[in-house]
């Protein structure tokens, strides 16, 4: 039971126990300030959809699963939409633990959701798993008349924290199934790599894959 537990909420530790023939789970989990596009991100990966119109902010958590073939094996995301708002962080904080990957996002447009984010990784250090994997994302870059936030910054601090980094929209989807399968990719390396499969460099391979805005990616 306590192996059938395990296989049901698996740390990368626990994955290569679990049987071959069953999907990979993995948990992820949306953070970021409230509006930053969180809830959109999810819905155009897992419905190739884009919510326009009133903005209706997440209440707590909420979550979407998808799956997605890596490499010839199927991983099926769990995906966790939290609420960006400070009085929903105590609900968040309870499920950092459990989560293997987190894709923390901050508005392109919005200076304010760019400086939190060293807020967001203290958070995160204090909260989430050692080895949990992160990546930044710079969403909305749709909106380039309103950027306020240049591409460089963004590469800037991602360097700083060791972490990769992309800018997205969840309005056109640049970038946004990427982001899922750079993580599927990652996880699924790490939880037994086969003795003929090259070494996976997530950053690296983020950077070889990821499309830029075509234009004003600079402030
Ligand atoms: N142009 C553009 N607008 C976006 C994008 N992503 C989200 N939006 C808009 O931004 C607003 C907020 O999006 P949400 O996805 O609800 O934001 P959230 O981060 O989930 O917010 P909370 O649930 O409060 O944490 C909505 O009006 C969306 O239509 C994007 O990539 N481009």
């Amino acid at each position: 039971p306590a192996l059938l537990r395990e296989c049901a909420l698996p740390s990368a530790r626990t994955l290569r126990f679990c049987a071959p023939s069953r999907d990979i789970p993995l948990r992820v989990m949306l953070l970021g300030d409230s509006g930053v596009g969180k809830t959109c991100f999810l819905i155009q990966f897992k419905d190739g959809a884009f919510l326009s119109g009133t903005f209706i902010a997440t209440v707590g958590i909420d979550f979407r699963n998808k799956v997605v073939t890596v490499d010839g094996m199927r991983v099926k995301l769990q995906i966790w939409d939290t609420a960006g708002q400070e009085r929903f962080r105590s609900v968040t904080h309870a499920y950092y633990r459990d989560a293997q990957a987190l894709l923390l996002l901050y508005d392109i447009t919005n200076k304010a959701s760019f400086d939190n984010i060293r807020a967001w990784l203290t958070e995160i250090h204090e909260c989430a798993q050692r080895d949990v994997v992160i990546m930044l994302l710079g969403n909305k870059a749709d909106v380039s008349s309103e950027r306020v936030i240049s591409s460089d910054d963004g590469e800037t601090l991602a360097r700083e924290y060791g972490v990769p980094f992309m800018e997205t929209s969840a309005k056109t989807g640049m970038n946004v199934e990427l982001a899922f399968l750079a993580i599927a990719k990652e996880l699924k390396y790490r939880a037994g790599r086969q003795a003929d499969e090259p070494t996976f460099q997530l950053r690296d391979y983020v950077e070889s894959q990821k499309k830029r805005p075509s234009c004003c990616s600079f402030v």
